[in-house]
């Protein structure tokens, strides 16, 4: 039978490959983030990527987001530019500093998410991800109620609702606490993994990055190159205490390795 060419188009959509091509990204005062880089990162997959303060990370997640124009060479995602997946409500983000409406519940600024992208404010989902980020209770309260990693993980949620097909995740969990960082990291790949979200994740945890995904790539110093590409092949779902066995510290120490060596390359 031929093969429907609808399928490969729902795929490219559900889980799209990302491609940048030569990808450049200076700044007016003539800060270079970014020096040419070439890469494709894998639809359905979730890539992280790790490197030092200020080599350029966000920047790139930036770019791949459509919110940083490129200086040079492109992104493509699905074969199409960021802002084409943009317009349909398929690229979700969680950043470092949550910017959630300060006039709007926890659940109405969830919920918001949803409304933007042109679906009805489902309250059972809403409130379905409000307990798995572990904010039961909290659905009413506004978000100068909430402690920085409370509101953190509440970006989370916003971030998911939608069901995005790539999800881009810049130190996700930096304000979080440990024990609540570790559950979260264990839950959370549960809701985008059967879905083929493709997902990058920006992180300063080595374990974290193996922990959560398929894929790490060590950044070297500003302007980022890839000084380190490292296939991360663990069951999935991970079991619990993964991270005490031989495999899972053998690629947190050849991650820790590449970072030593691309920080004085
Ligand atoms: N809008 C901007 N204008 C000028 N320079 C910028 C701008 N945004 C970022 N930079 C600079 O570009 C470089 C890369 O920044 P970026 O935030 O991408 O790094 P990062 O690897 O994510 O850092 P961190 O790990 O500390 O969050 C830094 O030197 C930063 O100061």
């Amino acid at each position: 039978m031929a093969p429907d060419p609808r399928a490969a188009e729902m795929k490219s959509v559900a889980s799209p490959d990302i491609v940048c091509e030569g990808l450049c990204k200076s700044f007016a005062d003539g800060t270079q983030a970014l020096a040419p880089l070439d890469a494709v990162f894998d639809g359905g997959k979730t890539t992280a990527f790790v490197g030092p303060s200020g080599c350029g990370k966000s920047t790139l997640l930036r770019l791949i987001a459509g919110l940083e124009t490129p200086s040079a060479g492109a992104v493509l995602i699905g074969g199409a530019p960021p802002a084409s997946l943009q317009r349909q409500g398929a690229i979700a983000m969680a950043f470092q500093d949550p910017s959630l409406l300060p006039w709007r519940s926890l659940r109405g600024n969830i919920a918001l998410a949803l409304t933007l992208a042109g679906r009805p404010a489902d309250r059972t989902a809403v409130d379905g991800l409000i307990d798995l980020v572990g904010l039961a209770g909290f659905g009413d309260a506004r978000p100068s109620a909430l402690s920085g990693g409370m509101r953190q993980r509440a970006a989370i949620a916003r971030a998911l609702v939608t069901e995005p097909s790539l999800l881009l995740l810049d130190e996700p969990f930096g304000a979080v606490d440990e024990l609540t960082r570790r559950q979260l990291a264990r839950d959370l790949p549960k809701l985008w993994e059967p879905r083929g979200t493709t997902t990058l994740l920006v992180t300063h945890s080595v374990d974290e990055a193996v922990l959560l995904s398929d894929r790490v790539l060590v950044l070297s110093p500003r302007p980022a190159q890839i000084a380190a590409d490292i296939a991360v092949s663990l069951p999935r779902p991970r079991p619990a205490g993964i991270e005490r066995s031989e495999n899972f510290r053998a690629l947190v120490m050849q991650v820790s390795d590449a970072l030593a060596e691309g920080a004085v390359a």
